[in-house]
Parts: C-alpha cells; structure tokens; sequence
C-alpha cells in the first residue's frame, strides 16, 4: 500500500474513533441531564489529560499533540451534551420572562432556560401592553436590553411578583442594579456574561455576579448557570464596573482608533497582512473584528463606562510621555521603563508569552498557503 493511503486509512480509523467518542458523551450528556450533573468537570479533564499524556510519552507521540486533541474533543462534547438539556434546578419555578429575548443575547438565554425544562416568555418592545400578562406568576425577570434603555426600562415594572428574582444582563452594574433595587423589593441581582452572544455553550465561560438583595432566594439561578458549565464571579458593582473601564472601554475605545489611523493612513491592508507576522495578524483580526460589530453598542459601551474620559485621557499622557523619550533618543530611558512595566507585569509576562503561543500555533493551523 502506498504511503499515503495508508495514511488516509489511518485518518479514517481517527474518525471511526472520534465517531465512537461523540456518541459516549452523547450517552454521558443523558445521564448528566437526568442527574443534574455539570457538564464541564475540570477535575476529570485534569487527570484525563495527565494520564494521556503520560501515555503518549510513551509512545513517542508529543504530549502536545494529544492535549490538543482532546481539548478540541471536549469542546464539541459540551455542545453536544447541551443539547441533551439540563436538570431543572428549581421546578417549582414559575415562568422565566426575558425582557429583550428577541436580541441576540436574550435568544441564548430563552435556549438555554428551555434546554434547562423552564416555562419561558419573552417580553420584545412590542409587547409592552401585554407586558402584566406576560409577567404574572413570573419567578425570574431577565432584563437584556440595549444599555442605553436598561436603567428606562427597569423603571417600567411597576407590579412584579413579590418573590421574583428581578436580574438584568447589562454590561454596566451600578446604575442597573440600583434601579433594580428602587423598583423591586424581593431578590435583585446584577450579571454580566463575559461573551458574546456566539458561544457554543456556557462551559468556562465567566459570568459576573454583583448582589443586590436575598442572594439565599436567587442562588437557585446561579446553580442553574453553573449545570450550564459557566463559572461565575462575585464582584461588587463598583469593582465591576472599574475593571470594565479597562476590560471593556479602554479595549473598545483603543482598536477604534487603531482602526481610524489605520483608515487615515490609508493602510492597504492585503499587504499588511500579507507582511503580518502571526502575532500582527491576530492583533489586525482583533481590531477588525471591532468593525464587523455593531457600532452603537460599542459607542454606549464606551460612554457609559464611567471614568472613560478620565482614562483615555491619562493614555494619552503616558503616549506624550514615551513619544519625548523618543524625541529625546532616550534609549536607556525607554529600556529602563520597559523593564520597570516587565516587573510589574511579573510572572504573568512569562505565562502570557505561553499562552499567545498556543494560540498562535491554533491561528497558524488554519492558514492556507498556495
Ligand atoms: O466525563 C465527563 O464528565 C464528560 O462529560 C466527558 C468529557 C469528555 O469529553 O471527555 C467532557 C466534559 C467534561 O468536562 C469532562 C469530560
């Protein structure tokens, strides 16, 4: 047989097994589901991974190479056990309604409410005159709206039952959340999923939880979210939205205008990336990424981060302050500061040098050269 057929037989076996290792975990999502166990367990994935890589020490295969594997394996399982739906943590609850539930965030929860065997009800911006039929008898009210309209739309709902658990997924915590906490008297919680609504499930994905009353009456919510796989962190909503200054608007605000310079300087971009290294590509394709989105939510992202202003302005400062280092050919100054952002950077700089390149050898896989 010649090589290469032996090869396509040897990738064909692959897939046999990979078929074989997609139907067991459909069979495990079974199980989970009736049980209401998580579908992401680190500490299985830990040892299972240690022990493979064990094993293809032994072989002569790279660790690596079976890491990889498996890791992309995982990663259709927690699609694939999503499907199966979830344990319904609270089933006496009454209806879910999501406020907002025809945006795209909205939709993935109203799925994942009904993946997870809830009754749910959407309440979009023509339904408001139905909106006391809608609400009745709800047990959770989901408000995910355009953070312009959060706060406006909070202080719609003027009758909610009692024991409901009002939440909203707004990217800003503070405002809401005390807007919540006006309108409403039973359990008030703030949350921001930290993703997009394009995920293919929530396994590891973070969501931020601020408190605003009763946590003891809405931890059956956040139960539900961890079945889901997501990881969930604490914050108040003033840590919350400090960090998202930098997590979010400095982010946002910072590719906007790499983008507008890029424009200005009339950059032709095939031949950028054409001279791109691999880590250039990836900061382009974060870059342009911000363009394919939608302009307004990036706009009210960055205006209604708080100290916005405050923090472009003082980038600005530190830009100023490292372009007169230049001006002045100040090499040893412009080393002596790299070196002091370096120690402040620590032993993340080392584990982020790790972690680009994992991602860059991903990003390099899927090129194509002709
Ligand atoms: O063993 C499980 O619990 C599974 O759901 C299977 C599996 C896998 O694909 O191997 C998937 C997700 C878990 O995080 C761990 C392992």
């Amino acid at each position: 047989m010649r090589l290469r057929d032996k090869i396509d037989d040897v990738d064909q076996q692959l897939l046999q097994l990979l078929a074989q290792r997609l139907k067991l975990v459909a069979e495990v999502g079974e199980v989970k589901s009736e049980h209401g166990l998580p579908i992401y367990v680190p500490s299985r994935e830990a040892a299972m991974l240690a022990r493979r890589r064990q094993e293809a020490e032994s072989l002569g295969v790279p660790p690596d190479l079976i890491e990889d594997i498996l890791r992309r394996a995982m990663r259709e399982s927690y699609s694939s056990e999503k499907d199966t739906g979830f344990k319904t943590v609270n089933p006496a609850a009454g209806p879910i309604v999501v406020v907002g539930g025809k945006g795209q965030l909205g939709r993935l929860f109203v799925q994942m409410f009904e993946l997870s065997g809830y009754e749910v009800r959407v309440l979009g911006s023509q339904d408001w005159a139905q909106a006391d039929d809608i609400l009745a008898g709800a047990s959770v009210v989901m408000v995910t709206v355009p953070i312009t309209r959060t706060v406006e739309i909070i202080e719609k709902f003027s009758t909610l039952p009692a024991d409901c658990i009002l939440c909203d997924l707004t990217s800003t915590k503070s405002d809401p959340l005390n807007a919540m906490l006006r309108v409403h008297q039973g359990p008030v919680v703030g949350l921001h999923p930290m993703f997009g609504p394009d995920i293919s499930s929530f396994a590891k994905q973070v969501i931020v939880v601020c408190d605003g009353r009763d946590s003891e009456r809405y931890q059956w919510l956040l139960d539900q979210f961890a079945l889901w796989g997501a990881k969930l962190k604490s914050a108040t909503a003033k840590d919350h939205d400090e960090a998202m200054g930098l997590v979010q608007a400095m982010r946002h605000f910072s590719s906007f205008v790499y983008g507008m310079h890029l424009k200005s300087e009339n950059a032709d971009i095939e031949q950028l990336l054409a001279f791109s290294s691999p880590i250039y590509r990836l900061e382009l394709a974060m870059v342009g990424r911000l363009f394919a989105q939608d302009p307004a939510l990036y706009a009210d992202i960055i205006l209604s981060s708080p100290d916005a202003l405050g923090m472009f302005r003082r980038y600005i400062e530190r830009f100023s302050d490292a372009i007169s280092c230049l001006e002045n050919n100040d090499r040893d100054g412009f080393i002596r500061q790299f070196s002091e952002v370096a120690d402040w950077f620590g032993q993340y700089a080392e584990q982020f040098m790790g972690e680009s390149r994992q991602m860059l050898l991903v990003a390099h896989d899927r090129r194509h050269i002709d």
